[in-house]
């Protein structure tokens, strides 16, 4: 059996044993990246072959927990400030301040460059996110005003950014019912905001105010399209500084929230981009807070404010502050002010409208409210008469009549001048919205309210695996499993041409195998012919054939092609070349040399195992007419590709798509709706990016392919490193990352399927984790003959099954040492749907049980410290 090896280390074989090698290929991209793997005979290649080559290949990305060194940014001598954010940015892998989590301790660092006592509160509650997510991702900390004033407001017990908001109980009369808000805009520091240059960049200093820029919503620090990514790393509440995740946003920005970014959408991938929005508009820490509303002296709950915002006729631009509302007439102020508008009445949101709401002092009431000057005033205009200080009531339709009598008087807002008078005296006019029918209005924000509820309750899982571990297969099985149009037929043309492109790409690799091959296979025939002169060898090569040789008709064909793709124009020759050589590449492929090369492909690492699947049928893809079928997709590589995230939402269906009742009835968790989120690898790499926008995932899936064990890459560095040892580093760093320390995880152990045949050929002990895997010897049952069991199942499957056993074991020891908690683990095969179906719905059960550990936690507590005589019942 020939071993699994790197090609850098068989081309130094190669030239060191004096053949030339064949230029390397730098032609369009192939579906892969990683280096090719060639078969070579181990006991012709010398020791020394084994070092590392200086040439590079494309390398699957090394995760750096934190970034090289910056250089601090220009700027004024360096005060305590300065040297704060300069330090925090110089702050990496080697400053030797790193912290148990791996991270620099922050307090520490700071404390000792600026002298600063901070107190044990700078390392938790918010703070703790957003430092440790800067570090983590590699951003300094901007300045002073996010900086040490965050510090500051950490030590304060306040982690703010744009707005300081304190509730007080106050002795005024016309508060006495409110809890009094005090909002006050938080300013930048003056000394920070002198050293920036007026309309320079926040981070770079450099620029003017014609710099395009874009902004913090929370403390509107503006940083130029260079430094942005930096400064705001992978925006989990979208445009907000590292240092103000998680404080509130500046209510004059609440407009902007979630809408477009021309800066941003250039900058991130279209997908990135929504994300990013959709976390700005959704994410908790930019939402209004219903504690911050007061209506009539009452702090609003989150319903009634949900209920005060989706109603027909809303409140504009809700802000923080104290409110009162007629719900009989639907008039609505601030505290000690006339009416501002009227909106939807009889919402149920509130305490009781008191007397002096607005302020008024005519000794006229309505609907128990003094009304101000400027009302009277109108009621006036509008024929009401004021004389005897009336007490009124207002209905929402504008018929009004005196307290105490049935009959009504008249409509107020049913007279023409009335409505043009009120823009006139800055009073509300009724809209046609405010007047809906109650029961139209009680529908209307029912369903707004479930909605809300319902989205909250979309409960995410991230998907993530190292390269060809098989993430995009599940997560494309996912799509055909639950959706009832898994592909549009836009994706599906831009699957076709895919497919039809990567035809050309496997083809290519075969071509650059088999010049490769027959090379050495010339080689050692010259090799062999020099010890053992003979006539039949010296004949062929003259002729200069050996198995792997075409004809030159073919061998012009592949010339051009492998012409094509090294000059990388692909689009301008495929998919027309697709059609005309298709017959060419279908003769190519049924050649024997090439199928001599492709007989070696298991071991020809970047060649997917799905390549014969497409070569085999490659006139039919390339006619125009060609669609591709579901398995076509699944096969296809590259589909999710679109800058490293791809998401699905979808529900469980009652059924499993094995045709049987699902284990669980209830029809709440099949309703619950789930999002599948998938991140590349290579995005996982640059510094855990986009991680910690997923710290309200429910689970983290990781995927692995079991058949890794003896299968090897180049690091950037040149070091050759067994796949399953870079799943383990990749692990590793995604469960010690602080955004999913209280999230459960998920251990796939994919390609069940390939193990088994695997296992029998190549032992798990080839990687180094696994040196101590030892099977037990299969204790054949009787009457089985040839490794049959009597129900004729393969008895020797059984290794594959226990190398499944040992790695999740590996795999759990490993999760349990970094996080003292339990791991999940299941086996899967990619390619079966029924295999990621039961894969997914064990992820909902990890949901599930999590649910349940709380419920049960938190009535054990309530049984704790409940009073109730039933808690000491036994
Ligand atoms: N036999 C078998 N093949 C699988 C399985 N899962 C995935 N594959 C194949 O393995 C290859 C890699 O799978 P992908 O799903 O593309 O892997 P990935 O995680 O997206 O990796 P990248 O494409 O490198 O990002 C594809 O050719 C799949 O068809 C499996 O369980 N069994
Ligand atoms: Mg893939």
């Amino acid at each position: 059996m020939l071993p699994y090896l790197s090609a850098p280390a068989a081309e130094v074989e190669a030239e060191a044993a004096g053949y030339s090698f064949a230029a390397e290929y730098d032609g369009p991209p192939l579906p892969y990246d990683i280096p090719r793997v060639v078969p070579i005979d181990v006991d012709r290649i010398p020791l020394a072959a084994f070092a590392p080559p200086s040439a590079s290949l494309p390398n699957l990305p090394v995760v750096h927990p934190l970034p090289p060194p910056k250089k601090p940014p220009p700027g004024p001598s360096a005060s305590p400030t300065s040297v704060i954010e300069n330090h925090a940015a110089m702050a990496g892998p080697d400053s030797g301040a790193l912290g148990s989590s791996g991270f620099p301790d922050l307090s520490t660092e700071l404390s000792e460059i600026a002298g600063v006592a901070f107190s044990e509160e700078l390392r938790g509650g918010q703070n703790r996110l957003s430092t440790e997510s800067a570090l983590s991702l590699g951003f300094s900390f901007r300045s002073s005003a996010s900086g040490v004033d965050e510090a500051n407001d950490a030590v304060d017990g306040q982690a703010t950014g744009g707005l300081l908001v304190t509730f007080q109980e106050s002795g005024q009369s016309s508060s006495s019912m409110s809890p009094a808000i005090e909002v006050t805009p938080r300013a930048r520091s003056d000394e920070v905001e002198m050293k920036i240059k007026k309309g320079a960049c926040h981070n770079c200093l450099k620029g003017s105010r014609f710099t395009e820029k874009e902004a913090c919503l929370a403390c509107d620090a503006k940083y130029c399209s260079g430094c942005v990514l930096e400064a705001m790393g992978s925006m989990p509440e979208g445009r907000k500084c590292i240092s103000c995740i998680g404080s509130p946003i500046l209510e004059s920005k609440r407009e902007i929230l979630g809408k477009n970014s021309r800066m941003l959408k250039r900058l991130l991938s279209s997908l990135e981009f929504e994300q990013v929005l959709q976390a700005e508009k959704n994410c908790e820490a930019n939402q209004l807070r219903p504690e911050d509303i007061c209506v009539n002296g009452k702090k609003l709950t989150l319903e009634e404010m949900i209920m005060l915002q989706s109603c027909p006729c809303p409140p504009p631009k809700l802000k923080p502050g104290l409110y009162w509302y007629d719900k009989v007439s639907g008039y609505w102020g601030k505290e000690g002010h006339k009416p501002h508008r009227i909106i939807t009445p009889n919402l149920n949101v509130g305490g009781n409208l008191m007397e002096n709401a607005s302020n008024g002092n005519t000794r006229i009431f309505i609907n128990g409210r003094e009304i101000t000057k400027v009302e009277m005033q109108m009621l006036k205009w509008a024929g009401v008469p004021c004389a005897g200080n009336p007490h009124f009531w207002l209905n929402a339709d504008g018929t009004y009549l005196e307290e105490g009598q049935k009959n009504v008087k008249g409509k107020i807002w049913g007279k023409r001048r009335i409505k043009l008078i009120c823009p006139v005296l800055s009073l509300p006019f009724p809209s046609k919205d405010a007047n809906r029918s109650g029961e139209e209005v009680n529908n209307l924000v029912k369903r707004a309210v479930s909605d809300y509820l319902d989205k909250k309750a979309l409960h995410k899982l991230l998907l993530i695996g190292n390269h060809g571990s098989g993430t995009s297969t599940i997560f494309k099985q996912a799509r055909f499993l639950y959706r009832s149009v898994p592909f549009s037929e836009d994706e599906r043309q831009s699957i076709k041409l895919m497919i039809q492109t990567s035809i050309y790409n496997y083809l290519g690799t075969l071509l650059e195998c088999r010049e490769w091959f027959e090379e050495v296979s010339l080689a050692l025939i010259r090799e062999n012919q020099q010890l053992h002169s003979s006539a039949g060898d010296e004949l062929d090569i003259q002729k200069n054939l050996t198995e792997y040789s075409i004809s030159p008709r073919l061998k012009s064909f592949a010339d051009w092609l492998l012409n094509v793709m090294a000059a990388g124009d692909r689009e301008a020759v495929f998919p027309v070349a697709t059609r005309e050589h298709a017959r060419l590449v279908e003769e190519l492929w049924n050649d024997s040399a090439i199928q001599a090369t492709y007989k070696c492909s298991s071991e020809i690492q970047p060649l997917p195992g799905n390549a014969s699947y497409f070569l085999e049928r490659v006139v039919d893809i390339s006619r125009v007419e060609y669609e591709p079928s579901d398995t076509d997709i699944l096969y296809a590589d590259g589909i999710n590709s679109y800058g490293g995230l791809a998401c699905t939402d979808f529900h469980f269906p009652l059924f499993s798509c094995a045709g049987s009742s699902s284990d669980d009835h209830d029809e709440q968790q099949t309703l619950s709706r789930y999002q599948l989120i998938r991140v590349h690898y290579k995005d996982v790499g640059k510094n855990c990016k986009w991680l910690d926008m997923f710290e309200d995932a429910r689970v983290v899936i990781f995927c692995v392919a079991m058949t890794d064990y003896d299968e090897f890459y180049q690091d950037l560095n040149g070091v050759i490193m067994n796949k399953m040892m870079e799943n383990r580093r990749l692990f590793e760093s995604i469960a010690s990352h602080p955004t999913f320390e209280h999230i459960d995880f998920l251990l796939i152990l994919n390609k069940f399927d390939l193990l088994e045949q695997k296992i029998e050929i190549s032992p798990l002990t080839l990687c180094e984790w696994f040196d101590d895997f030892n099977p037990m010897s299969i204790s054949r049952p009787p009457n089985s003959r040839n490794g049959r069991g009597r129900s004729g199942v393969n008895v020797e499957a059984t290794k594959a099954e226990q190398a499944f056993h040992y790695i999740a074991k590996k795999f759990k020891m490993l999760f349990s040492s970094i996080t003292g908690r339990k791991l999940f683990v299941t086996k899967a095969n990619g390619l079966e749907s029924d295999s990621v179906d039961a894969a997914l719905r064990y992820a909902r059960e990890v949901i599930k049980w999590g649910e349940e550990e709380w419920t049960m936690c938190g009535s054990y507590m309530e049984s704790m410290y409940s009073t109730e005589p039933s808690s000491f019942s036994h």
